[in-house]
């Protein structure tokens, strides 16, 4: 049994293009969320392409149009409702062809969901009655492809399921039916991914004949790995690659897509479309960026980052010249095969190629976290209900930042804060939230923490420690009973250094139902609130965070005169050591031969390990970095291993 590393699957395909008409429509221009691409050789004479065999192409056009939208798990009506409204701004704007993300159906990724028979059942049926739906409204003729969960029948062994395991899909929606069906090869298995236990690998590569062109879809991870569909595309003579993808931002990650696409272009040698999802779904942000590379790697089109978009690209491509008759079995087009323990998980990728392109898109990479903390939070919050989000404000930077960014993703009349200043605030601790409060226009409310501290001094008679972080408890019971009072989603402020070293009180400042921070180094929190004020600056508006926020020494002020920097190590430093520690693993002697101190590197490590049973706790929130504190980083609790 060959593993899936050399695995090249058969191709299934169905030919549509007699049953098109050609689009007769000019270019849609001046719409809403509508970005056209005629690129510069468009418009000369068609290139002829000559393929591995040496035979020259006849040259067909291709009207593709990428939808790049958000979904919602589990929300499989409106996700229907985004399909056909988008399917018919495409139907207008005269695309041959349109493409939908990753499992936009169900919404990506859906986990747990995918083992339970009845979201399976749920999905193909809304999938097969979206095709209806398509036709009923008149979109019928445009061939549409979405990805959505389907089972394969018959295998459900490893999942305890009589009717098959469940497969993260590919379908092709056309005059009311769902033409052809193919699986997703590559599953993920690393970092936030589970795909390994989610589904079962397909086998085939879909390939649609449409207006003359045949075009190969392959999902997400199919790209990123070797052998698999996408080494099956030039043996399929497919004249287009399209990926369906479901990938999270990550900081420098559009870069690495890129490359990934221009790298997989030149080895099968045709253009390769890639449309990914916008959005955020729990702790998971979607940025968009969908692309078209030509054969050579240059880069045709591009969608914004985090808007939803319909990218439509002319593109001349080789037309389809073998009389082959649809490859695809009576109905689904998906071949059974047995699934055996040897076929491994997808490792993750590593670019090899230098990065050498010049970054495309011409916001700073400060801007483009902001703008994923921005659509993480709003996605979690309205998402999940909630109309107004609840922030304690202290005056410090972590509260002024997550404010802002509540303030943009919502708007000030949906954000809250509390000011619970104690006797160990600071006079600038209220004016600065104040000011906050000014330039921003949320509601604010002032309460006195001192006498319910005082309260439950003197019920329990704490000392030390436990009586600074009483304050920070009082404090969360305070803005959790504000929230659960009146529904506002509570903010927890903490950052990634705090969350790494266990610097917060549990159940204390650390409460809260979302943390938007909490992938953010203390350093890159400085560097946000900068980042946005000269934003402002920028455009001629008021900074929104006070200088006094962003300039003064952190301080817990659980205590006279406190400052972090008494018990942890400056942030430059430290940060860099974390990012060294979380972010790769090294131990104590790599990380001392790497120039850290020896006996910080110690203590760090200490602090960072001991912290585990706290991030448990933690809230969830947008993730940012290539290693959050969450789910790409899954450590032990109960741990006696020092590395
Ligand atoms: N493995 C484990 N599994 C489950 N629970 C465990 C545990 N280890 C300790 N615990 C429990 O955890 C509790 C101790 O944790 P906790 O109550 O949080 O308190 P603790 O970690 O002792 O202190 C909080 C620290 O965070 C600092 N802080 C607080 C607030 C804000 C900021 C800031 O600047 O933002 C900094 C504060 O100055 C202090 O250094 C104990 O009750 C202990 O029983
Ligand atoms: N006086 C206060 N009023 C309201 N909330 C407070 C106050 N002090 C602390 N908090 C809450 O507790 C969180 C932890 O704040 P703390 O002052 O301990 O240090 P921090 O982690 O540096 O945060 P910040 O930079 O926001 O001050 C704050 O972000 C805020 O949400
Ligand atoms: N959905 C997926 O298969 C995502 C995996 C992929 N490597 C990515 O992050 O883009």
């Amino acid at each position: 049994m060959r593993g899936l590393d050399t695995f090249v699957p058969p191709v299934c395909r169905v030919d549509i293009s007699s049953a098109l008409t050609s689009p007769g429509h000019p270019l849609a221009t001046g719409r809403p969320r509508l970005v056209t691409c005629r690129p510069a050789h468009y418009a000369a004479p068609p290139k002829v392409t000559c393929l591995a065999d040496g035979y020259p192409r006849v040259v067909a056009q291709l009207r593709i149009a990428m939808a790049q939208v958000n979904p919602t798990v589990g929300d499989l009506a409106g996700n229907s409702g985004i399909v056909v409204e988008w399917t018919r701004e495409a139907s207008r704007a005269g695309a041959h062809l349109v493409v939908f993300p990753e499992m936009v159906v169900t919404g990506y990724p859906v986990e747990d969901l995918a083992l339970r028979n009845s979201f399976v059942s749920a999905s193909i049926k809304a999938t097969h009655a979206l095709a209806e739906r398509l036709s009923d409204e008149g979109l019928g003729d445009l061939p549409v492809v979405v990805g959505f969960l389907n089972r394969r029948e018959g295998l459900g062994a490893r999942f305890g399921q009589p009717a098959g395991s469940p497969q993260n899909s590919v379908a092709l929606l056309h005059q009311g039916e769902v033409r052809l069906v193919s699986a997703k090869h590559h599953l993920p298995n690393y970092g936030v991914f589970d795909e390994f236990r989610n589904f079962v690998p397909g086998d085939t590569l879909p390939v649609v004949r449409v207006s003359g062109v045949d075009v190969a879809f392959a999902v997400c991870e199919d790209l990123w790995q070797e052998g698999g569909p996408v080494a099956a595309v030039s043996e399929a003579r497919a004249g287009m690659l399209v990926t369906i993808n479901g990938s999270p931002y990550e900081r420098d990650k559009d870069n690495v897509r890129l490359q990934l696409c221009q790298r997989r272009a030149r080895e099968i040698g045709v253009p390769v479309g890639y449309v990914n999802m916008t959005g955020a779904q729990d702790e998971l942000i979607f940025d968009g960026d969908s692309l078209v590379v030509d054969a050579d790697g240059e880069l045709v089109a591009r969608a914004p980052r985090f808007e939803d978009a319909l990218l439509v690209t002319d593109m001349r491509l080789p037309e389809a010249t073998r009389e082959e008759p649809p490859a695809a079995p009576e109905n689904s087009g998906v071949r059974t095969a047995r699934y055996t323990a040897s076929e491994r998980p997808a490792a993750p990728y590593t670019p090899r190629d230098p990065v050498l392109t010049p970054r495309p898109d011409p916001t700073s990479d400060v801007g483009q976290v902001y703008r994923a903390l921005v659509t993480g939070l709003r996605d979690y919050t309205t998402k999940n209900g909630f109309p107004t989000a609840l922030v304690a404000l202290s005056g410090g930077i972590d509260s002024a930042l997550t404010t802002t960014i509540a303030t943009d993703a919502l708007g000030a009349g949906n954000v809250h804060v509390l000011l619970l200043p104690s006797k160990y605030s600071s006079d600038h601790s209220l004016s600065d939230s104040e000011e906050l409060v000014r330039r921003q226009g949320v509601n604010s409310r002032t309460v006195e923490v001192q006498p319910v501290v005082d309260a439950f001094e003197s019920a329990i008679g704490v000392s030390g420690v436990a009586a600074e972080n009483l304050q920070a408890r009082v404090r969360g019971t305070l803005v959790m009973s504000v929230s659960n009072q009146e529904g506002h989603l509570v903010l927890a402020t903490g950052n990634k250094s705090e969350l790494a070293t266990g610097y917060s009180t549990l159940y204390g400042d650390s409460v809260g139902g979302y943390a938007p921070i909490k992938d953010c180094w203390k350093t890159l929190v400085w560097e946000l609130a900068r980042w946005r004020n000269a934003h402002a600056e920028s455009r001629g508006e008021t900074p929104p965070i006070p200088e006094g926020s962003i300039t003064k020494p952190p301080s817990a002020e659980l205590r006279p005169g406190q400052y972090d920097t008494d018990t942890l190590p400056d942030y430059d430093l430290l940060d860099a050591l974390l990012d060294a520690y979380v972010g790769t693993d090294r131990g104590l002697v790599e990380l001392t031969a790497a120039g850290f101190d020896p006996g910080l590197v110690e203590r760090v490590i200490t602090l960072v390990d001991r912290a585990e049973y706290k991030r448990r706790q933690y809230p969830p929130g947008p993730k940012i970095s290539s290693r959050n504190l969450s789910r790409d980083r899954r450590l032990p609790i109960t741990n006696r291993w020092t590395p």
